[in-house]
């Protein structure tokens, strides 16, 4: 993102004196990402993510995300670990919003991923979600099929202005998948968001997770769906079969798919599409004055989910089990 709130000097020697980790030696707001306010913190100690949560958080739902960093991070899941504040606190306020502070990972993400990076995702993505089995938290998904037609309906006819016809697309796709989405394969916790931004590799091995502010209880399936549709795409808009075979297989290593979460796979992947369609969508028709966020292309999701409509099958991918 982006940084959607201002934070004075005093607010934040106030909020990083509450915390045990050293003197503040540098600030700075992270351009990167879209959905909250990022900062990179230095101290005499390390280097830290401050982030303050903003609109689409529900701040009810931060302590799921806080205690599953948590939980990932005691299993040995390398991802961004809260820090508690001296009171034992994992979240505080700053500037009027809910704030956290996590350890910062080193890694950098791929901007054109290779076959290789997929594999390493697809494995990453299988542990995640088997160290996710015994979290004791619980949160639907929010932005599941339930959520879609809400999200459009407040789009409305705005929707047309950014693609002619877009409306209409967009309302005959969701009569689509909220008739055949399946709503019995096997789930728990997936990240919901995993895109190559979330994802950190030092050269091409992969170094962390970041971002788990979608993370939710759906099924795990889906989270390769949103996977396939952000890393195997190529930029003009082919599908790149090598990659998701890749992927696939990576994640297979860890976590076999069952025969229902193999044949779901086209149906979720035109869901995913959708979903990231809509919210981006509804961030291009909504940016807040000032904020200093780029929002992401909608119609590169209109583009990939036409895709996943000449789509019958998995086999028709060329995705083997
Ligand atoms: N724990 C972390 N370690 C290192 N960098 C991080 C960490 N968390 C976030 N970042 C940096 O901040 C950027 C935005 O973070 P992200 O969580 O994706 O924001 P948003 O939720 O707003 O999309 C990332 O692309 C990365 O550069
Ligand atoms: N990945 C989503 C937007 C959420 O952004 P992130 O920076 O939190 O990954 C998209 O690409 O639409």
């Amino acid at each position: 993102m982006a940084v959607y709130t201002e934070v004075t000097d005093e607010e934040l020697n106030d909020f990083i004196g509450s915390y045990d980790v050293g003197r503040l030696l540098s600030f700075k707001g992270i351009a990167e990402g879209v959905e909250n306010s990022n900062f990179l913190v230095h101290t005499d100690k390390a280097s830290y993510i401050l982030t303050l949560y903003e609109k689409r958080v529900n701040p009810d739902d931060l302590p799921y995300f806080l205690n599953l960093l948590q939980h990932l991070a005691a299993k040995g899941l390398s991802c961004p670990t809260p820090v508690p504040s001296r009171d034992g606190e994992l979240l505080g306020t700053l500037a009027g919003r809910p704030a956290a502070l996590v350890t910062f990972l080193d890694g950098m993400w791929v901007k054109r991923p290779k076959v290789d990076h997929c594999a390493e995702l697809g494995r990453a993505m299988a542990e995640l979600h088997l160290d996710g089995a015994d979290y004791d938290g619980f949160r639907k998904n929010a932005l599941d099929v339930s959520g879609w037609r809400p999200l459009f309906d407040q789009c409305g006819e705005r929707s047309d202005t950014v693609h002619p016809g877009l409306g209409a697309e967009i309302a005959s796709e969701l009569d689509h998948v909220e008739k055949v989405w399946p709503r019995d394969l096997p789930g728990g916790v997936i990240h919901a968001d995993l895109f190559p931004d979330n994802v950190f590799f030092l050269g091409n091995e992969l170094s962390g997770l970041i971002d788990f502010y979608f993370a939710c209880n759906d099924a795990f399936a889906y989270d390769i769906a949103i996977c396939l549709n952000a890393w195997c795409f190529e930029q003009d808009m082919s599908f790149n079969v090598t990659k998701a075979k890749a992927l696939l297989k990576g994640y297979a290593a860890v976590r076999p798919l069952s025969e229902a979460e193999y044949n779901a796979l086209p149906t979720l992947c035109r869901g995913a599409a959708l979903r990231f369609l809509l919210t981006r969508l509804y961030d291009w028709l909504s940016v807040p004055e000032g904020a200093l966020v780029t929002p992401k292309d909608p119609l590169e999701y209109l583009k990939k989910l036409r895709f996943h409509q000449s789509i019958s099958s998995t086999q028709a991918y060329g995705l083997e089990r």
